[in-house]
């Protein structure tokens, strides 16, 4: 095999629960995340050496060094392996970058897909997932797809079988936010009211609105405990979401860190609408509609 090319969704969480800081300096979470059909294009060649480039979506704002998390997952991969191997990686980027999307999690996540292959090392799923694991929170994730509550710091995966198709609209913003400046500012809002954190739960409304395919449901259950700290660092974003409330989203969050801003729709005919109407709202760069759950990283 000389190329293998593999595909891996952006996530939206529909329940972003944040527990107190932990002594490592993560939170422990219930993060129920959500696959949907913004997909980033991994390709991997036969070369001596490990390598990327990118291209694409906002290409010029992903690190293409060491930095770079699809490079931190050939080696990973390598290492488990346990042997020097080479390979020459493009990112073909849809989803947007720091954009609470989990892009960076998603090219590592379809990197060890394809890099497994390309390397005839034949890992079973299970050793993809703990290398994932120590690559960043979201990698998991983004290697299973689907819906699925994730606990811990958000690596502890239970799939979740939903009822039936679900429609968004992702409003995508120029620029991004740290992932890591959102959860320190979230810290410092909750320290500032003097908030006591409890420990986080999943909600049994949202996930009952899951399992049916209840989309007027779970428009009502969105919830991220990120959104206050991701507004408080992008002011701009509170119009976006209340443009799409306006125009008649069944629910709007900002996705993860932010700054993309997530609405779930009745119907494809709705997310289009939803998409146009945002755009012309100018209330950002621009407006995607998708679709969830699909499946995490996989060989086309
Ligand atoms: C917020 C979420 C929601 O799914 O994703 P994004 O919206 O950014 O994509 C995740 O929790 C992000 O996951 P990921 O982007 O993989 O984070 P990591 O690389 O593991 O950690 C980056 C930084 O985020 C903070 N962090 C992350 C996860 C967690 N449970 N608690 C944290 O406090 C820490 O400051 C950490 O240093
Ligand atoms: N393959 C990659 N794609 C995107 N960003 C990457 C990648 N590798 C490393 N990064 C770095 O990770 C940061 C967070 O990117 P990303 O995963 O897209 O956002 P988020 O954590 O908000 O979902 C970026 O600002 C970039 O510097």
């Amino acid at each position: 095999m000389s190329s293998v090319t593999v595909r891996v969704p952006a996530k939206v969480n529909v329940q972003l629960s944040v527990g107190p800081l932990r002594d490592d300096g993560y939170h422990d979470l219930v993060n129920v995340f959500h696959a949907v059909s913004v997909f980033d294009e991994v390709i991997a060649k036969e070369s001596e050496s490990i390598s990327v480039r990118v291209e694409g979506e906002s290409a010029d704002q992903v690190p293409v060094d060491d930095g770079n998390l699809a490079i931190q997952a050939a080696r990973a991969l390598a290492k488990h392996a346990g042997r020097t191997y080479g390979v020459e990686l493009i990112i073909r980027k849809a989803i947007p970058v720091a954009g609470g999307m989990a892009g960076g999690s998603a090219d590592a996540a379809g990197t060890l897909v394809a890099c497994n292959e390309l390397w005839g090392l034949g890992l079973p799923r299970e050793d993809l997932m703990e290398i994932a694991a120590d690559l960043g929170s979201d990698v998991p994730f983004s290697l299973l797809g689907g819906t699925a509550v994730g606990t811990g710091r958000g690596e502890q995966l239970a799939e979740l079988a939903t009822g039936g198709r679900f429609h968004w609209v992702f409003a995508i913003a120029d620029g991004g936010l740290s992932t890591a400046r959102v959860y320190a500012e979230c810290d410092r809002l909750r320290a500032a009211l003097g908030e006591v954190v409890a420990w986080p739960q999943a909600s049994d409304a949202l996930l009952a609105a899951l399992k049916e395919g209840d989309a007027r449901a779970l428009g009502a259950e969105l919830a991220n405990d990120l959104q206050p700290a991701a507004l408080m660092l992008r002011a701009s974003l509170a119009r976006t979401l209340e443009a799409g409330r306006e125009l008649g989203a069944l629910g709007a969050i900002v996705s993860g860190s932010g700054p993309t801003c997530a609405f779930l729709a009745a119907d494809e005919d709705q997310a289009r609408e939803l998409a146009v109407g945002l755009v012309g709202a100018g209330v950002c760069r621009t407006a995607v509609p998708a679709h969830g759950p699909v499946a995490g990283a996989s060989i086309v």
